[in-house]
């Protein structure tokens, strides 16, 4: 076993959901956690949402009142990243954006030991390319939890092209010392999970556009008839619309524009309202004090044909340049020309 011990201080880079949920199992596994966020407050909130929970926990008598007040008390929100420089692992949990992630990398290795694992909760980018910036690329490792961390088991432990064995075995070690079923995958775009369900959010977002059921009734199906624990409008409403629609975006790329995985405009739109889903308290859904109402309108949520004369000024359209025609024969993108929209155009035939 490689696994880290206790004494180890594991850092978290990013107090969102994903960042706060990880502190949580870290902490709770005995390890001295350091939090950090570039946004002011966001530490501080997130401590104040994993207090909550062990709370919750506490009540449910699932933790014991000793366990809940030393786990809070060993999670500390730091103000700069040189608080770090003590960790043995950092985990980041920041945006899902590559050139963001390697600045944050190379900003981390200047920082910290030689030793220090700098691990990934990237859910689709190449470890091989944010390792890339770094002088020892081979301690970068993905180590991607599930939503809500505290909760969901899986744990995938991605290897990118130099990344070493040893230190991905310390992160699978580690991760299930946390009570994590831990996994090892090569990076490849989405990584398993992600990958697989690429569909089940891409294929629920097309029925939609085409009219052929709502949004409450494609979700009931799914979880009453299909077995599913969330059909996939609630579930992209609980990961983020913004998380959500970044990472189809990557897949998307990555897979050179392969139009399995292409990204859905109504789902662009949501990003673009700032209605990102439970964080920001309306999504598909409404969401209010915690818990989820029904669909937010009976009005139909604009189609990938309608939707462009539903676009603010300026926003971006995402277009294939063939196969969307209009009934006078024009393209999806010279409507979205001719009414002032960027037009970012993907071509099918490209090889
Ligand atoms: N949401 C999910 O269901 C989910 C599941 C698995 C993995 N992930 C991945 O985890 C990562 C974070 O996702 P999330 O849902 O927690 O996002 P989030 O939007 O809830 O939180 C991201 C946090 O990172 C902070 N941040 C952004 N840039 C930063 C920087 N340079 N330095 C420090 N902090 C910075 C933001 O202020 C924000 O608080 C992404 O890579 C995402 O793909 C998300």
């Amino acid at each position: 076993m490689t696994v880290l011990n206790t004494e180890a201080t594991v850092g978290v880079v990013g107090a969102g959901a994903m960042g706060a949920g990880i502190a949580q199992v870290a902490a709770l596994a005995g390890h001295r956690v350091k939090i950090h966020d570039t946004f002011a407050g966001a530490g501080e909130k997130a401590l104040a949402r994993i207090a909550g929970n062990l709370d919750k926990e506490f009540a449910k008598g699932r933790l014991e009142k000793q366990k809940r007040d030393a786990t809070g008390a060993r999670i500390e929100a730091v103000s700069s990243l040189s608080a770090l420089a003590d960790c043995a692992i950092v985990i980041e949990a920041i945006v899902e954006d590559l050139h963001v992630k390697q600045r944050l990398f190379a900003e981390l290795e200047a920082i910290v030991p030689d030793t220090t694992i700098l691990a990934t909760n990237t859910s689709s980018i190449s470890i091989s390319a944010i390792a890339s910036v770094l002088k020892r690329p081979d301690r970068a490792v993905g180590m991607h939890f599930f939503n809500p961390a505290p909760v969901m088991k899986l744990v995938e432990v991605v290897s990118g092209a130099a990344t070493s064995a040893r230190y991905a075995a310390t992160v699978f070690d580690t991760a299930t010392a946390w009570g994590k079923t831990a996994v090892h995958c090569r990076s490849t775009p989405g990584f398993i999970v992600n990958r697989i369900a690429r569909p089940y959010y891409a294929e629920a977002l097309r029925l939609l556009e085409e009219g052929c059921a709502d949004i409450a009734t494609i979700d009931a199906l799914m979880t009453d008839g299909g077995g599913f624990r969330m059909g996939p409008f609630r579930l992209m409403d609980l990961i983020g619309h913004d998380v959500n629609y970044a990472v189809t975006r990557s897949i998307f790329e990555a897979y050179y524009f392969d139009p399995r995985y292409r990204p859905s405009n109504v789902q662009k739109e949501l990003v673009d309202a700032g209605w990102l889903g439970v964080k920001a308290g309306r999504g598909f859904y409404d969401h209010v004090d915690g818990s989820t109402q029904p669909p937010v309108s009976e009005e139909p949520v604009p189609t990938s044909t309608s939707a462009l004369d539903q676009l603010k000024p300026g926003a971006e359209v995402w277009t294939d340049k063939f196969v969307v025609r209009q009934t006078d024969g024009r393209t999806a993108a010279d409507h979205a020309l001719e009414v002032g929209h960027p037009v970012a155009l993907y071509d099918l035939c490209m090889n």
